[in-house]
């Protein structure tokens, strides 16, 4: 299972001061030497904090599978057919909200989010679709063409752990429905050291992507530590 590590939130600090560092692709090149599979970065409508040039480096500079992160705007369609990532993640998104509060709404989108996701796959990039796990919503993924699902986590890692099992009962479920389905099956938001086993258990998932709680842990243990704690606590679900 791949690890991807987010690293959005480097540049949240970088832009706290409005000056060079810490730079998010002197952290890509850390995690991945570190042991992590991937890059994932989100470039917002708002550029509050991943900006253009930091993915054009990152894309540019680092041996890495990049996952970008982006709504399905006519803007981010265009970045990401000049870039040519490997991988695109198609999330919903707000200006007023603090970070990623939900899946979308596939079923309610209009005929753009089918067309971003034909003109996409069309460009050679494997499209997934950040959702929630409900079986309507994975299976209009499904019509429309993506190769993957990225499973919404944040219910279940913010959740108290008393109230986590029916969540998690539903993520089982819906990467079984993702994976009868022949998507692939991603998993990420809001994980960390205490969350990710449970996700790393279910079979299907072949990938999480984790940040806030991994550039945040690193002010105390340092980033090539945590990308490796992570990882130990993958393999400890997955062998
Ligand atoms: C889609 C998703 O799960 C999030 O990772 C999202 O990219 C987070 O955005 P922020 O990094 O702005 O909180
Ligand atoms: N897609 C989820 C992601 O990239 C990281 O989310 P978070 O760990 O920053 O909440």
């Amino acid at each position: 299972m791949r690890l991807s590590v987010n690293i959005d939130h480097v540049a949240t600090l970088r832009n706290a001061r409005g000056g060079q560092f810490p730079d998010p692709v002197e952290a890509a090149h850390t995690v991945m030497r570190a042991g992590a599979d991937g890059i994932t970065m989100h470039l917002r409508e708002d550029r509050r904090h991943i900006r253009d040039r930091d993915l054009d480096r990152v894309a540019a500079e680092v041996p890495a599978r990049l996952n970008f992160e982006m709504a399905a705007t006519e803007e981010m369609v265009g970045i990401a057919l000049r870039l040519r990532p490997p991988a695109c993640c198609l999330v919903p998104e707000k200006r007023q909200e603090l970070t990623t509060e939900g899946g979308l709404d596939v079923l309610g989108a209009g005929p753009y989010l089918g067309e971003a996701v034909r003109r996409l796959a069309g460009a050679g990039i494997e499209v997934s679709i950040f959702i929630e796990p409900d079986a309507r919503q994975i299976e209009a993924a499904a019509r429309l063409g993506a190769q993957a699902i990225e499973l919404h986590t944040g219910t279940f890692a913010d959740a108290a752990p008393a109230d986590r099992p029916p969540i998690l009962a539903r993520l089982r479920a819906g990467a079984v429905t993702a994976a009868s389905l022949g998507l692939q099956v991603h998993a990420g938001h809001g994980l960390a050291y205490e969350t990710v086993g449970a996700i790393a258990a279910m079979p299907q998932v072949s990938e999480v992507s984790i940040g806030h709680f991994l550039i945040s842990q690193s002010v105390f243990e340092g980033l090539p530590a945590v990308v490796r704690r992570f990882k130990a606590l993958i393999a400890a679900e997955r062998g």
